[in-house]
């Protein structure tokens, strides 16, 4: 169990995560959303050991973030990360010298996948081409938990699809997976929790059909009534915060 309690972050002065407490279980997989700036990145980074927090624990198996629970868990940043100078091949064997639970096997695949050709340079990919070279190297770590930040964007439409049926067929039954995003109706065929984060809290979390069913209306409607602004959604009357989803 990935495990964050009363976590807060401070940027100059500016809280990215404010008093978070949740849990993220194994075999599921959660939609992260929120507005711009609301703490989806802070919040994984924090778990991928990229963040040190300001008060509060992070924790993996009960083991603080550190160099054992690397090894576990697999974060794809909305930075790009590799040398320009590398061919597809080299990002896999970069990978594979990494991390042991590397699968080279599965990395071929996904990249014939997403028609991308090992001896392709780097710095001759397109932005989509260069996300979904991020993704698949991502997705070839037998991690348990895999993290993605904004894995579709920048990417056209079929290009998001083929995403979408990588993650399905990449991830592992029983692995943790957290994908954050703004384009919210794509995603939500392949996830079965949803967490709503403002200003480095919850506001919303919990099982996506039971969410449905409580409020009777879709997440993107209950998105825009809490941030819109402009009519009031049951739930802050109602907080349904559950830190153990
Ligand atoms: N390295 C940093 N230095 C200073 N402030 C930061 C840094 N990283 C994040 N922040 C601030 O922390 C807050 C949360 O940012 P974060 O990137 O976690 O949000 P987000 O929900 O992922 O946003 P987005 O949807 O735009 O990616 C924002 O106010 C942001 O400006």
């Amino acid at each position: 169990m990935l495990k964050f309690e009363h976590v807060t972050k401070v940027y100059g002065g500016k809280k990215a995560l404010n008093d978070l407490s949740i849990s993220f279980q194994s075999g599921h997989v959660y939609a992260l959303v929120g507005p711009n700036g609301s703490g989806k990145s802070t919040m994984m980074k924090a778990a991928a050991g990229l963040v040190k927090v300001n008060t509060g624990s992070v924790t993996y198996q009960d083991m603080p973030i550190g160099v054992e629970s690397k090894k576990h868990i697999s974060y794809m940043s909305t930075e790009p990360f590799y040398y320009d100078y590398m061919k597809i091949r080299d990002v896999g064997q970069f990978y594979a010298d990494f991390f042991e639970d590397f699968d080279e096997s599965r990395f071929a695949s996904l990249l014939q996948f997403m028609q991308l050709t090992p001896d392709l340079k780097v710095k001759a990919l397109s932005s989509g081409m260069a996300a979904k070279l991020k993704i698949a190297a991502t997705l070839s770590r037998n991690a348990e938990v895999c993290m993605l930040d904004e894995p579709l964007n920048g990417i056209d439409l079929i290009g998001r699809d083929q995403i979408i049926q990588s993650i399905l067929r990449a991830a592992n039954p029983n692995a943790t997976i957290l994908i954050s995003s703004h384009l919210f109706d794509e995603l939500e065929p392949i996830v079965d929790h949803i967490v709503m984060m403002a200003n480095g809290s919850l506001v919303l979390e919990g099982e996506l059909e039971e969410i449905r069913t409580r409020y009777g209306k879709s997440i993107s409607d209950l998105y825009r009534e809490y941030f819109s602004g402009v009519s009031q959604p049951a739930f802050p009357q109602n907080p349904p915060v559950n830190p153990t989803v």
